[in-house]
């Protein structure tokens, strides 16, 4: 079967059945293995499992981003590849706001 196809067979690509969740850095970094691989770019995470054998660029070079923020490598390479389109199916969710510590005075003083 080629990618379309499978991306169109209705299977659960993400193992989360459709929905969508945030996403920790903590998290992230906790799927990069090949079968239980996630790769964020701009701040969608993508389970890319089950395309690392359709990846025209080999499962290693896909590796070299596993649980991680893949989207330097994957612009450095081919910024104009559609990903949004071809992993639609692998959608797990968006990356949490990290909470920023703010430099200024507390707000209640
Ligand atoms: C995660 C989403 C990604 C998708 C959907 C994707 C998709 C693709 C596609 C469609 C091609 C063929 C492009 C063409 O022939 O014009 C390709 C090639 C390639 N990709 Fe990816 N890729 C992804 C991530 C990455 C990452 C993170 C890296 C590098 C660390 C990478 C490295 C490569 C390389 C080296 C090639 C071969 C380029 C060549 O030989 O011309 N890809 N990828």
């Amino acid at each position: 079967m080629d990618w379309i196809r499978l991306t169109k067979s209705g299977k659960d690509l993400t193992g989360l059945k459709g929905r969508l969740i945030e996403v920790t850095e903590e998290e992230l970094k906790n799927h990069n293995k090949k079968d239980d691989c996630w790769i964020c770019i701009r701040g969608f995470v993508y389970n890319v499992s089950p395309y690392m054998e359709y990846h025209p660029g080999g499962e290693d070079e896909l590796m070299r981003a596993a649980g991680s923020d893949g989207t330097d490598l994957f612009d450095q390479v081919h910024r104009w590849v559609n990903y949004e389109s071809m992993l639609k199916e692998c959608l797990v969710g968006r990356m949490a706001v990290k909470p920023t510590i703010s430099k200024g005075k507390p707000w209640h003083l």
